[in-house]
């Protein structure tokens, strides 16, 4: 069993799909307290502030913790959560036809072993339909997600090419934190 210290709803399915016993405690670490726009840095530094939140905490005396954050990069901008729809449109229209980087850092730390991890997910998007992407906004699936992005729903029939995991694309590389929990100490 360990703890999934995130309040995100695909974490917990990504664990879920890769029958990973946890409970999750979310946090309320301030992602805009963050000054670099460096986006390997800034989801590294808000993984480790979440980090420092949740096991200060929690520790993990009784469970392992795991905490992740993902953000996007597209023309070398940062991209978080979508703000609004406006925001929301923007982050799309940016990345139409264009290449986006999901990059998810997690840490992993139990008694005996601790895992740091940045992977990063590359796609090259064919141009998004403009109608698609006002239906997308408007169902409101675009918002709680890095980028304003869903690469299994929206994102998926504009596809061209993709290097990495899409597991690391939703926040978690759950390939490479499995690789780590099955080793012994
Ligand atoms: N379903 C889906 N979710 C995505 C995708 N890309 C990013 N996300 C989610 O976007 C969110 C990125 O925001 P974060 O700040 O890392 O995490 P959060 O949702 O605020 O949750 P915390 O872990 O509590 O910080 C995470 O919940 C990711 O799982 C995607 O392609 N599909």
């Amino acid at each position: 069993m360990i703890r999934l210290g995130s309040n995100s709803p695909t974490r917990a399915l990504i664990l879920n799909n890769a029958n990973i016993n946890f409970i999750q405690n979310g946090g309320s670490f301030d992602e805009d307290s963050i000054k670099t726009t460096n986006p390997k840095s800034f989801c590294y530094e808000a993984t480790k502030g979440k980090f420092n939140e949740l096991y200060k905490k929690y520790g993990i005396e009784d469970m392992p913790l795991l905490v992740s954050d993902s953000v996007v990069t597209s023309n070398g901008l940062l991209l978080r959560k979508a703000k609004d729809e406006k925001d929301a449109r923007r982050m799309l229209e940016l990345q139409s036809g264009n290449e986006t980087s999901v990059i998810t850092c997690m840490i992993y730390k139990s008694k005996h072993k601790e895992l740091i991890d940045i992977s990063i997910t590359t796609y090259l998007f064919e141009k998004f339909d403009e109608k698609h992407i006002e239906e997308y906004i408007k169902s409101g699936e675009c918002f709680g997600k890095a980028g304003a992005i869903m690469v299994e729903g929206f994102c998926k029939p504009y596809i061209k090419s993709v290097k990495g995991y899409e597991s690391t694309a939703m926040g978690l590389c759950v390939e490479k934190l499995k690789v780590f929990m099955d080793k012994t100490c």
